[in-house]
């Protein structure tokens, strides 16, 4: 099977990836059902990525119903070590302007209905998630972002992104609440996927693509999916420019980032009284310390 250090993963609007080389479409199972859909596989300026959109390329699959345990587990079974996540997000701040760019250093949980770690059945894990994206990979993504110069594009780097439950957006009570807590940016995806990519120690970091300011602006107060669809098509070749950019920076200087040993202290129950089903499930994550 094709091994790949990066992976993508895109979000709504980006559904595939232009620029890519020597296309493999790769079906892969998990010991946590399917992925989302085939993961692409290929070559930018000859560095080997895979790619998977994240709703399907259809977009058939709500936030809740994305699956992301298996879409990481995936991601971790073709051998990548960083995650560049692409996504739309709403904003929740004046100066974060519709097409900005954004670079999030932290997530606040809103979700309610989805499972958000790998461990259970018989194993404990708590990795550290103080700070929830690489702060290095998102380092050299804000750098690929500054270095293009993009017209007319505002880049933000640093920021807490709002993570909902959807898929309906946000009433204006609950947005007038986020602003109030001070957070730059709302999504539906990205905190569990974080969350996730740390527990299979991928470096994981988030390009948000800016398509709307939710509900709470006075002079654009519904958000609706023509609107983020509409700026993300225009996002979506920054986007992929940018993503060329970060996946070129990264095969230069590959980097140890503290999220490849998270689970080095992690783990709670002793392995070897743990249930044998469990770990053979977990092995791919756990196989280092067993
Ligand atoms: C189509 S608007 C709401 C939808 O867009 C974002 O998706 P993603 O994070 O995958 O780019 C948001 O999280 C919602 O899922
Ligand atoms: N306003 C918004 N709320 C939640 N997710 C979004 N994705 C794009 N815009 C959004």
């Amino acid at each position: 099977m094709v091994q790949a250090k990066i992976g993508i993963i895109g979000g709504s609007g980006l559904y595939k990836m232009e620029a890519l080389k020597d296309v493999q479409e790769i079906t892969l199972d998990t010991p946590f059902g399917s992925p989302s859909d085939a993961i692409i596989t290929g070559t930018l300026d000859g560095v080997t990525v895979a790619f998977l959109a994240r709703h399907g390329r259809t977009h058939h699959l709500t936030p809740t119903e994305v699956p992301f345990r298996a879409n990481i587990h995936a991601m971790k079974q073709l051998g990548v070590e960083y995650i560049i996540s692409a996504s739309a997000v709403g904003s929740l701040k004046e100066e974060v302007k519709p097409l900005d760019l954004v670079v999030p250093d932290q997530f606040i949980d809103r979700t309610k209905n989805r499972i958000s770690t790998f461990f259970g059945e018989g194993i404990v894990g708590h990795v550290a998630f103080g700070d929830p994206v690489c702060l290095e990979l998102a380092k050299v993504l804000a750098d690929a972002v500054e270095s293009l110069n993009l017209t007319d594009v505002d880049l933000h780097r640093g920021g807490t992104y709002i993570c909902m439950e959807g898929p309906a957006f946000s009433t204006k009570a609950e947005s007038n609440l986020y602003r109030s807590w001070g957070a730059s940016i709302i999504g539906m995806t990205n905190l569990t996927e974080a969350k996730l990519a740390r527990e299979a120690e991928i470096a994981y970091a988030t390009l948000a693509l800016v398509t709307d300011y939710d509900c709470w602006h006075p002079e654009h107060d519904q958000v609706t999916v023509e609107m983020v669809i509409g700026n993300l098509h225009k996002n979506a070749t920054n986007a992929q420019k940018v993503i060329q950019e970060t996946v070129h920076r990264i095969s230069d200087r590959p980097f140890v980032s503290t999220a490849h040993s998270a689970l080095k202290y992690a783990i709670i129950t002793p392995l070897e009284k743990a249930p044998t089903e469990t770990k053979e499930k977990l092995s791919l994550f756990l196989q280092k310390y067993l």
